[in-house]
């Protein structure tokens, strides 16, 4: 997993490296500007391409002006460069890189007002104007020049950061800055990127190594981490030799209902398909013909109100709630399943059901994994804002009571009971499907059957659920949730190859 940091702590990571691997500021910023180039080469092999670098005065700005040099280097041949002189504030490697920039014919406009960019024509905007170094909010020249490039019919490409974007602490509801087609980031991705109100600004970022100290970043303090591959693969506990299906686990899914039985069939599939020894499912009469013919490996216990929940002691991983219906009756069960005081997987209806019994949510067992959306979240919480404070109140509902919240979105949130904020970095809009949660749902359970701790079967879980949809994706336009529960043995496998 990598640690992501705050634009401060950046800094200090910038400070540390210059000062431990004895590089200068000014070949840092070059390191940076070089690193850009090779991204921006890939994006942009037209060498014909009109590119206005718009280049403010701090360091951001500095990194715009050695961008500059460099592509007129790569033969791009209609460079022009403006630079935004709205403050008195230039920074000393800002002003070494338009010495350097000078020694080149490369034209360059001074920009004291807005008006004096009205002639600008460009096919690509680069912005560098402000990046991390951001404070407050734009105003006056700055929010103009930014609205005057939203309106260009041009491809945006910000530097590191774009302007007027905030690196963490959550994104205004009126965002004042540049919308840039892509952002190309230095050494981490901004903490706001993976939040769904950053589409304000920015389409997609790819992230760059420019070497700073990882030892440094990795050792910083920060509640928010990044899902990697390699942590991934870490946490994959391999089949042992002469095991048997006792070895994996009993897990019970208490799902399905009528109308919503496929509900309990995909969670069902998922946790087999993800390497639970023996799978249970708890559902309707109505639903053993379905299981039965589709499912040959789970087994079924028929629900009715004389459930004989002593025998759920022995099971290693309990799940309620995909399709279950929110009736009378299933909240009794629910109510049931809480009192056995083993951690639960909680999911759709349970949730609603919670909703409904504030006492329920407050004595659910510690170490209890709840996955909801932004609806079922807030359903249990109370409406937020913006996701910036959705996530703060599961952060701290994860703290208090020792539970587990599995924030879905396209960047889904795990947090856990220590504060820590785990962002998953897989999955994608094709599996923006039904069923996708109830797969989620299955497979969590099916690792933690597997005797995995609740932290890593919600960070492992939501990590396998997207990735297996990416592997899909890459050959198919959508990507169902019956394909995805069978993809998760192939994911787990070529993860640990
Ligand atoms: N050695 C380093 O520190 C490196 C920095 N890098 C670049 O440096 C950037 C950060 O540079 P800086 O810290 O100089 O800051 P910026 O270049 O982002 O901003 C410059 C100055 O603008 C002012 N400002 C902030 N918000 C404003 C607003 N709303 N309206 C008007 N003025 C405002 C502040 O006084 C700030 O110092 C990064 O985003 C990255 O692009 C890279 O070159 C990598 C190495």
């Amino acid at each position: 997993m990598k640690n992501l940091l705050t634009s401060s702590q950046m800094r200090n990571a910038d400070a540390y490296t210059i000062k431990h691997q004895s590089i200068s500021s000014i070949n840092l910023m070059e390191k940076a500007a070089k690193a850009f180039v090779k991204v921006f080469k890939k994006e942009v092999p037209n060498k014909e391409a009109r590119i206005s670098i718009l280049c403010g005065q701090g360091n951001n700005g500095g990194d715009g002006l050695a961008i500059a040099r460099l592509l007129y280097g790569e033969n791009y041949k209609e460079i022009a460069v403006y630079l935004i002189d709205f403050s008195e504030n230039q920074s000393e490697d800002n002003k070494k890189n338009i010495k350097r920039l000078l020694k080149f014919k490369i034209p360059v406009v001074i920009i004291k007002g807005i008006e004096e960019l009205k002639n600008l024509q460009a096919d690509i905007i680069v912005d560098a104007i402000l990046g991390s170094g951001l404070n407050k909010p734009l105003q006056g020249n700055y929010a103009d020049t930014a609205s005057f490039v939203n309106d260009l019919n041009a491809k945006v490409i910000a530097v590191d950061v774009p302007t007027g974007f905030n690196s963490e602490g959550g994104i205004a509801e009126k965002y004042s800055g540049i919308k840039a087609d892509l952002t190309i980031c230095f050494q981490r991705p901004k903490i706001n990127f993976f939040f769904p109100e950053s589409v304000k600004a920015l389409s997609r970022f790819k992230v760059v190594d420019i070497g700073l100290d990882e030892n440094f970043i990795e050792n910083q303090k920060s509640e928010w981490k990044l899902t990697t591959e390699q942590g991934i693969k870490k946490l994959i506990k391999p089949r042992k030799n002469f095991s048997h299906k006792g070895t994996y686990g009993h897990a019970l899914i208490v799902a399905g209902n009528n109308t919503t039985m496929g509900a309990a069939l995909l969670a069902a599939s998922a946790c087999i398909h993800s390497g639970a020894g023996l799978t249970t499912v708890c559902l309707p009469q109505s639903g053993l013909i379905a299981l039965n013919t589709s499912l040959p490996e789970a087994m079924a216990l028929p629900r009715n109100q004389h459930l004989a929940m002593e025998a759920f002691d022995k099971l290693s991983a309990i799940a309620v709630g995909p399709g279950l219906g929110i009736e009378e009756e299933n909240e009794e069960i629910l109510e049931k399943l809480v009192n056995l005081r083993k951690p639960l997987v909680l999911d759709a209806d349970a949730l609603t059901l919670l909703s409904q019994r504030g006492d329920l949510l407050y004595e659910l067992p510690a170490q209890s994994i709840l996955t909801p959306h932004m609806k079922e979240f807030d359903r249990l919480f109370g409406e937020h804002k913006n996701w910036w404070k959705r996530v703060e109140t599961a952060r701290r509902e994860a703290v208090e009571r020792g539970l587990i919240f599995v924030l879905k979105n396209q960047y889904t949130f795990v947090c856990l009971p220590d504060g820590d904020v785990h962002i998953n970095s897989t999955g994608n809009p094709a599996m923006a499907s039904g069923g996708m949660g109830d797969v989620l749902t299955g497979i969590i359970t099916g690792l933690m059957a597997q005797s995995y701790s609740s932290a890593d079967a919600a960070i492992l879980g939501a990590y396998l659920h997207g990735k297996a949809g990416d592997e899909l994706a890459k050959k198919r336009f959508t990507v169902s949730a019956s394909q995805l529960a069978l993809q998760i043995p192939k994911t787990i496998k070529r993860i640990i190859k």
